[in-house]
């Protein structure tokens, strides 16, 4: 285990993998890739004698050096005994001793296992057209090591090219440029290039029956043929969020923006994959209302892909800063207050996570320690809301006009790099000094760096958001905690008036007050707002149980869970049969889990053992972790 990154068991200190060429096909029946990956190393020390790789839950078959375009004699290699976070380093003894400067070709024949997490592999009936089989990958964080051999951590950034041979008459596509593709037999060879370097965890696969819908010069939408048109309906505009990004940051440099949606067992909104993004498809509601996730995604393109943190320590260097340019991207597109309204549903978002953790665990530190911790295992709101909340403090201290400047160069500094949180501060220090000087360098002095990297829980400083859009939100909540059994005011139209993160918010408060009822403070006086008539009334008044806005029915569902009411139980068994994102399945069935008296945590344990093997195993790790199975 190297000090540069202690989640990877690569020796990152003696080799950096500057490119890789994978061919891979792709075996539908046997659910596994196969082939080879030939990575170009270069030696960073002196008297080398062993390459060590990542890998986990791989069949290596043989490996050998690529000499001037011939293969060597086979070499020597050992997998050691499997980590149960990190996996099996693949350790390849040399020919020869090598020296600093050197450059290494290795050549590794492999294929994955029914044990490589990265990959789902979906039969037609997890599908929207119930045809063809899908596959793809998930390698955020530390699952390209299930994918393909590899320096797997974001220290290490590569380029790529790829072939991936798939049977008719699937797409195959990846993160990358597609640049031919031929016809072999019953099968297709689609080929890709990267030409800018990325760490492991952006290399992903997608194949399966898709269509594409062109948006404009950069920008095309992929999704199943059922699919394809509600698809360019819901992103019809994503030329022009392309444009508002590289207008508030930098030119947008990687070809093409495309976005793939994925079946419903997706486990993340959306997954930043260079040149396409992967998203859910609970994101598509319809009327386009959840496009800040696009915007979030489409920031990584800076945040992230250029400019990538060195290790999942300094993550809030990706999530951070995506989250910063999301809410800036927003305010443009919809106005401030819309971005506004979002910084507060985060706070509350980062709120509930450090209650849940716990607000002394060193978890919610905004850079943890990782070491022999699964990062997927510190998977929080921290990286992104306390990283967000860190930044827009800092721009309102410095200004918006020296913030705007600082975006540039923090960008153009460290394009293609990867960094840790010292390289931001050091970088920011030098930009107040030159452009503010002393004024700027004390106020640079009351920020309490030390609380806001190495402390857990909230933030030390709580920033103000405005909140014009939360007025008719909040009042709607205090009409019902007036309510006293008769709910004739109420009616659908007045409810579908307000945005739908103004129902988040809505939720959000009645379920702020069940809490305070239920730790027996009611000091407001409010109506019993566990009440089942009250929440019958709410359900069927509003028709949410089964409501097409995902994030509006898991809002209900986390509120109506928490108030214990059973008569809901139907619909939470239904969100987490009808998708397996986990900002949605994990608090569904912890919530569930949580209603012992209801029979809720019998019904969420035979739930999931019922529906385990339809969420990608990312997914069902945590879940499996959450319900203490
Ligand atoms: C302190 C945390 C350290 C490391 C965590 C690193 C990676 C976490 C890994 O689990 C991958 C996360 C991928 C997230 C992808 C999309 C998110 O931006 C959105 C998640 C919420 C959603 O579904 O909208
Ligand atoms: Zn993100």
């Amino acid at each position: 285990m190297s000090s540069i990154d202690p989640n990877s068991l690569s020796n990152l200190q003696d080799i950096t993998t500057k490119s890789i060429h994978l061919d891979l096909a792709v075996d539908f029946d046997k659910k596994l890739l196969h082939g080879h990956v030939v990575l170009s190393v270069e030696v960073l020390s002196s008297n080398l004698s062993q390459v060590v790789l990542d890998t986990n839950g791989l069949s290596i078959f043989s490996a050998c050096e690529i000499n001037n375009g011939s293969e060597s004699s086979k070499l020597e290699f050992t997998l050691a005994e499997k980590d149960e976070l990190y996996g099996s380093a693949l350790t390849i003894n040399l020919l020869s001793a090598r020296n600093k400067g050197d450059k290494i070709q290795v050549k590794i024949e492999y294929q994955t296992t029914d044990e490589s997490a990265a990959l789902q592999f979906l039969t037609p009936q997890q599908t929207r057209g119930k045809k063809y089989p899908f596959l793809f990958t998930q390698c955020q964080s530390i699952y390209a090591r299930s994918m393909f051999p590899c320096q797997d951590s974001p220290s290490v950034k590569i380029l790529y090219t790829a072939n991936l041979r798939t049977p008719k008459p699937l797409v195959g596509l990846m993160s990358a440029i597609s640049v031919s593709s031929r016809e072999e037999d019953d099968h297709t060879v689609f080929s890709f290039e990267q030409n800018i370097p990325v760490p492991s965890y952006l290399v992903v696969v997608a194949v399966g029956d898709l269509r594409r819908h062109e948006l404009g010069p950069r920008t095309a939408v992929w999704a199943e043929p059922e699919m394809i048109d509600a698809c360019a309906y819901e992103f019809e505009n994503l030329e022009h969020i392309v444009s508002v990004g590289e207008s508030l940051i930098t030119p947008y440099v990687w070809g093409r923006y495309d976005l793939l949606v994925l079946p419903p067992s997706f486990p993340y909104g959306g997954m930043e994959n260079p040149c396409l993004t992967f998203v859910t498809p609970t994101m598509i509601a319809g009327d386009r209302s959840l496009v800040d996730l696009i915007s979030h995604e489409l920031a990584h393109s800076w945040s992230g892909n250029l400019v990538t943190t060195k290790n999942w320590e300094h993550f809030w260097l990706n999530e951070g800063w995506t989250t910063f340019f999301e809410r800036q991207i927003t305010a443009e597109l919809s106005g401030k207050p819309m971005s506004q309204l979002l910084s507060t549903l985060g706070l509350e978002h980062l709120l509930s996570d450090i209650k849940l953790m716990g607000e002394d665990n060193v978890l919610t530190n905004l850079v943890p320690n990782l070491t022999r911790v699964h990062p997927d295992d510190a998977f929080s709101g921290v990286p992104y809301e306390k990283g967000y909340n860190l930044l827009y403090y800092l721009k309102e201290l410095l200004g918006h006009s020296f913030w705007s400047s600082f975006i540039k160069s923090y960008i153009h500094k460290f394009s293609n790099k990867s960094i840790v949180t010292n390289d931001f501060k050091d970088l920011l220090y030098e930009r107040v000094n030159e452009e503010l000087g002393v004024d700027g360098m004390s106020k640079l002095e009351t920020v309490d760096w030390n609380s806001w990297f190495n402390k857990p829980g909230m933030p030390p400083v709580e920033n103000k958001f405005d909140d014009s859009l939360q007025v008719a939100a909040i009042a709607l909540a205090d009409r019902w905690c007036a309510t006293t059994g008769d709910y004739s005011d109420f009616n659908k139209p007045e409810f579908d008036k307000l945005y739908t993160h103004q129902k988040l918010i809505f939720f959000n408060e009645l379920k702020s007050r069940q809490e305070k009822q239920a730790a027996g403070d009611n000091q407001a006086g409010y109506t019993d707002l566990s009440n089942p008539n009250l929440l019958d009334a709410m359900d069927s008044l509003y028709e949410l149980s089964f409501c097409g806005n995902f994030e509006v029915r898991a809002g209900w569902l986390y509120y109506a869970l928490g108030a214990h009411y059973k008569g809901c139980f139907k619909a939470a068994v239904g969100i987490v049969e009808d998708q397996g994102r986990m900002k949605f399945t994990r608090p569904i069935y912890r919530l569930l889990n949580k209603c012992v008296e209801e029979g809720g945590d019998k019904l969420a344990k035979e739930t999931f053992l019922r529906l385990e093997n339809t969420y990608h195993p990312i997914c069902a790790r945590l879940v499996r972790k959450d319900l203490g199975l």
